[in-house]
């Protein structure tokens, strides 16, 4: 029987690697529902392209505008709009899985919806679990829903986990690979213009997380993503840059066994084990051909040159609303940056300083995560401002 699929941010790189893999398998699968955030006439393309039966933009004003775009392409398709259309496309009951591919905590709403409605969760979005931190767990546990990791990384983990009994997951130490970003070997981070942040060396994305990866934020996102993800603690998460990324990550247990997940850098690969797992289905990436692999290598992170890593770990150990704000100030100088309103060393210092400035205890429900997330955000902006006068 043919299976349904919503698409929260479907006009991203994340939505895009999905509804490519989609496409190969029309037979299995339909896509019902689609979503973004502005951007009505990529939106109406892909809804062209996958057939949905509605689309949504997260911002009100432009429901008119995708209702025009859908129209000239003479398509049935139904035009939503707000964070609401949204939400019910993330908890629509009518959907076997949704796709949660939004950037930034905007998905977080998204993410609580698909939990409170029982879904299978296929989760990019990892600011959510970085947000909504033991919450969005519980809910998740709670309303039986079932999350599907997409972040490569932690795609990996859970494929590297998936044999563990609970005794074996209680000593094991996640290996976190990083590629360690543009500038991994640059001495000065001075001059770092926003072209060069925005160029991975491996993978293509979207430009907010590229930026994290260049400023190994990312990596300190995954390493809070993992704790909540697989409910291990951070001391039992480490990180190692690994240039190649052909391993996504592993997994050490406590007889010495090491089990690793490797193949070529594609997202398609983790969208298809999320959506098919415990099946396996054609993904369109390329197959890894060991007799071709150039030398693996790996040496540690360093924390002087990108502080936001161990900033992550900090704000893991402080707990409360300490993730939040970090992801707030983060979200914030970084859009700052793209912006051309601060230079890159200022990423980290104005995460510093709000995490510094800024104190909540354990947000009880996701309306006080996003209450916190407004107050960090706002902080962040007054510090960027002052300093810009
Ligand atoms: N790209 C990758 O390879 C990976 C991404 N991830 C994670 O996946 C998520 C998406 O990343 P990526 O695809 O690169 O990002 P992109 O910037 O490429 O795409 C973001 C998507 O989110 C949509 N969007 C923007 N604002 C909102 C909103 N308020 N509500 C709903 N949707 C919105 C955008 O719509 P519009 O086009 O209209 O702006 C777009 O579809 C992030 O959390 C990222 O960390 C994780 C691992 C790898
Ligand atoms: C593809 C993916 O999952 C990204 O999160 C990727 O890991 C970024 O690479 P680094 O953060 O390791 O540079
Ligand atoms: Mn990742």
């Amino acid at each position: 029987m043919t299976k349904t699929v919503n698409i929260l941010g479907a006009t991203g790189s994340i939505g895009r690697s999905a509804l490519d893999v989609l496409s190969r398998h029309r037979g299995e699968w339909r896509v019902r529902a689609i979503a973004s955030g502005s951007r009505v006439r990529e939106l109406a393309e892909a809804a062209a392209a996958c057939g949905a039966e509605a689309a949504a933009v997260a911002d009100p004003a432009l429901k008119d505008a995708l209702a025009a775009e859908l129209r000239a392409r003479g398509l049935a398709t139904e035009a939503l709009a707000g964070p609401e259309a949204l939400c019910s496309i993330a908890g629509d009951r009518g959907a076997d899985a949704v796709v949660l591919a939004a950037s930034g905590a905007a998905g977080l709403p998204q993410a609580f919806a698909a939990a409170r409605a029982g879904r299978r969760m296929l989760l990019a979005n990892k600011e959510s679990v970085v947000c909504g931190g033991a919450l969005l767990q519980s809910e998740i546990r709670r309303h039986g829903a079932s999350v599907f990791p997409v972040d490569s990384e932690h795609s990996a983990i859970f494929q590297c986990l998936a044999a563990a009994t609970p005794g074996q997951r209680a000593s094991a130490v996640i290996w976190l690979t990083c590629s360690g970003g543009p500038f991994r070997t640059r001495r000065d981070l001075s001059g770092v213009t926003i072209e060069e942040a925005s160029t991975h060396p491996r993978w293509k994305m979207g430009r907010k997380i590229t930026v994290d990866s260049a400023t190994l934020m990312n990596k300190g996102l995954e390493v809070i993503e993992a704790r909540w993800l697989f409910d291990i603690p951070a001391e039992r998460i480490r990180v190692v840059v690994h240039p190649e990324s052909v391993i996504h990550s592993a997994v050490a247990y406590c007889d010495g066994a090491v089990m690793a997940e490797l193949g070529v850098p594609d997202m398609r690969t983790p969208v298809a084990v999320a959506l098919a797992w415990p099946q396996r289905i054609e993904s369109g990436a390329q197959p890894l051909d060991f007799l071709h692999l150039k030398p693996l290598t790996f040496e540690a992170p360093d924390t002087q040159r990108f502080p936001l890593l161990a900033m992550a770990y900090e704000a893991l150990s402080e707990g409360g609303g300490a993730p939040i704000v970090l992801n707030a100030a983060n979200e914030v100088a970084v859009e700052a940056f793209l912006g051309g309103r601060i230079p890159f060393l200022s990423i980290a210092e104005v995460c510093r300083r709000t995490l510094d400035q800024v104190h909540f205890g354990s947000p009880d429900s996701p309306e006080e995560i996003l209450e916190d997330d407004r107050r960090a955000r706002e902080a962040a902006r007054g510090l960027i401002d002052s300093s810009l006068r």
